[in-house]
């Protein structure tokens, strides 16, 4: 599935930003612009591609939930419009259709669980969406399997016994249940400890080397560059940036000033080459970085 926006502007206000805007329609040419309503997002216009692993990234209060949220038309622009292959979400019966298959997991999903079992809570979705109780075992049979969580071991106990991790798999597997084309992370490892954080971003890897597109908010930007393919910078919700990693990072700077940071390996390789070292690649990781310095090294008869 092809999501696009179009010259997306989302005000809370709703119609008193349309109105404020209206009363100014003379001077002021575009939605989002109104100076005295407050744009959550302003004349957003891009499109995440079908079977892509695009990241999203921003200062604190750019624009991030807002955004995601309009994905699977939980929330509709002010103006301009968003489309599903073509079928924009504001139209009656598009959005409830699309949410089939583009699954939302919200910051801290485990605080939505509200079932008795782990099986219930993960049949939630499948049963909501009328599907018959064979399907819907498989469908719970599976999402557990996914994330990695044992349908006999866990299906009957209360979520509510499990560890933190654990609770945030089985919200994830309420999610997949519903077989989703697009998954849409909002900063999906935020608050786990290092080893569950790994396992969680190797799942995400596998979600989507399986063919779904993936959109995830982050504000690591490690784990952006390690992951997307393309990613998305808000500032002050609009489009600041969007690149593949390389270019995205590469001008640290121009990050700089909407108050984010290149990843550690990238900004120490900017470091370096002010020092001399030739270091010609566009992305830096730790383990490239690490090559291309004992490179060097060696080369200058610094280390063997
Ligand atoms: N329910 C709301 N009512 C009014 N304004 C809101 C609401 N939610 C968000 N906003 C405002 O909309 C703007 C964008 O917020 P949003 O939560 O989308 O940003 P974000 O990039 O996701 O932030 P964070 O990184 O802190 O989650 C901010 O100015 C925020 O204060």
């Amino acid at each position: 599935m092809r999501l696009a926006f179009e010259d997306v502007s989302y005000s809370y206000e709703g119609g008193e930003a349309k109105k404020k805007r209206k009363g100014r329609a003379d001077r002021q040419a575009d939605w989002g612009n109104a100076p005295d309503a407050v744009w959550a997002l302003r004349q957003v216009s891009f499109a995440v591609e079908p079977g892509e692993f695009l990241g999203v990234a921003g200062h604190t209060g750019s624009g991030k939930s807002t955004l995601i949220q309009h994905m699977n038309g939980l929330v509709h622009p002010t103006c301009g419009r968003v489309l599903a292959d073509g079928r924009d979400l504001a139209e009656k019966g598009v959005a409830s259709d699309v949410r089939r298959s583009v699954g939302l997991v919200f910051q801290y999903p485990e605080n939505q669980l509200f079932a008795n079992t782990v099986y219930d809570d993960v049949a939630f979705g499948p049963r909501n969406m009328g599907l018959d109780a064979e399907e819907v075992d498989r469908r719970v049979r599976e999402g557990l399997e996914l994330v990695g969580l044992s349908f006999d071991e866990l299906s009957e106990r209360s979520p509510f016994d499990l560890s933190g991790g654990q609770q945030r798999r089985v919200a994830f597997a309420g999610v997949l249940a519903m077989e989703p084309a697009v998954l849409v992370l909002d900063e999906p490892v935020a608050g786990l400890d290092p080893l569950s954080r790994e396992e969680f971003l190797g799942l995400i890897r596998e979600l989507h080397s399986d063919g779904r597109t993936i959109v995830m908010v982050s504000h690591s930007m490690e784990d952006l560059a390690a992951l997307c393919d393309r990613i998305l910078v808000l500032s002050e919700g609009r489009v600041f940036r969007l690149g593949t990693p390389a270019e995205v990072f590469a001008d640290a700077p121009a990050l700089k000033s909407v108050g984010l940071g290149a990843p550690a390996p990238q900004a120490f390789a900017s470091a370096l080459r002010e020092e001399g070292f030739k270091l010609d690649r566009p992305l830096y990781n730790e383990k490239t970085l690490a090559a291309d310095i004992a490179a060097q090294m060696k080369g200058r008869g610094g280390n063997g």
